[in-house]
């Protein structure tokens, strides 16, 4: 579906993206995860064809938007990252001007605003007007309209961002739903629980490389060990690393707590307690595409 060789983004001398390969195929749910200012969105921009690539080749769907960008727009569905909804006109007419605008016939414009409707779960706000909306209902109207075109490919930059978590799940079930549908999804996040949840496969980025690609499983499995042990220290009471660094695999130290990187995570933080250290709060998680990240660049995805 998406094909990038060497692909670069210079704004003046500045390179926003430096050369990146990447290879989204028919079906999957395929993700850029990384900080702000990664790179993320303006990987998505050249690819969405709005953004035109400074080197390098990008083919999507089969096509180059360098030449065919009207052919690959008509074909592509692009959730921005700020919702650019029309404000003076209702649901359902947000709806139906992108209808008219991509040709459908009246009665099929209809048809199309009343199954995005009930798919956006907004049928009963289908006649009010769009401010009074909530942040998640806006975010779906905005998902329900790059739909009326039935796009193979779909397009979401940083699609929860701002959303409270049950928003959030609301909105991850319908990409659920669009993804058992055969709609290719390609997503950028830097929510580390986002991208474990939707993408089967990803690039992690940082300075507009990528610096490292898998699906969250194996990117987890290279990267990090099974388990995470987090240890908080009062202030003013904080402990020297080196106290703990035995009983893990690897250590990181960050301004607020000590990650204790091991297989298990229990028997690790026995032996915290065995040798008489007191956190303020300790915690045995699972590891995460958080780590993964951290492991990478030093530097946690929210710095
Ligand atoms: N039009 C532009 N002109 C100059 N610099 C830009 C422009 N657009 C983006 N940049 C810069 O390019 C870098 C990458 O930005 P980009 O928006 O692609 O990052 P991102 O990973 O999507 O992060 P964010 O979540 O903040 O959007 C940033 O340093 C940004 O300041």
């Amino acid at each position: 579906m998406v094909q990038a060789k060497a692909l670069t983004k210079r704004f003046g001398e500045f390179e926003a993206v430096r050369g990146i390969d990447i290879e989204v195929r028919r079906g999957e749910s395929f993700g850029f995860l990384g900080p702000n200012g990664a790179g993320k969105s303006s990987t998505m921009r050249m690819i969405a064809c709005v953004s035109p690539r400074t080197d390098g080749d990008l083919k999507v769907l089969g096509l180059d938007p360098r030449t065919d960008g009207p052919r690959i727009r008509a074909r592509l569905g692009v959730v921005p990252q700020q919702d650019n909804l029309d404000v003076e006109l209702t649901v359902r007419q947000n709806l139906q001007v992108y209808g008219r605008y991509f040709g459908l016939s009246r009665a099929r414009t209809r048809r199309r605003a009343a199954e995005l409707l009930d798919f956006a779960q907004l049928t009963d706000r289908a006649d009010t007007e769009v401010e009074p909306l909530s942040g998640g209902m806006k975010r779906r109207l905005t998902i329900a309209r790059s739909l009326v075109n039935d796009p193979e490919l779909l397009l979401l930059d940083e699609p929860t961002t701002g959303l409270d978590p049950q928003a959030r799940h609301l909105l991850w079930d319908r990409l659920f739903r669009l993804k058992a549908q055969g709609v290719t999804l390609i997503v950028t996040t830097h929510y580390m629980d986002e991208a474990e949840q939707l993408c089967d496969r990803l690039v992690v980025m940082d300075g507009g490389r990528i610096v490292a690609e898998g699906s969250p499983a194996q990117l987890i499995a290279r990267y990090s060990t099974r388990e995470v042990v987090e240890l908080r220290f009062p202030p003013g009471r904080e402990i020297s690393p080196e106290r703990v660094t035995d009983l893990a695999e690897r250590t990181e130290v960050l301004p607020d707590r000590i990650l204790l990187y091991t297989d298990r995570g229990e028997a690790a933080l026995e032996q915290v307690h065995a040798r008489g250290l007191r956190p303020l709060s300790s915690l045995v998680r699972r590891s995460s595409l958080e780590d993964v990240f951290l492991r990478l660049t030093g530097r946690t995805l929210v710095d």
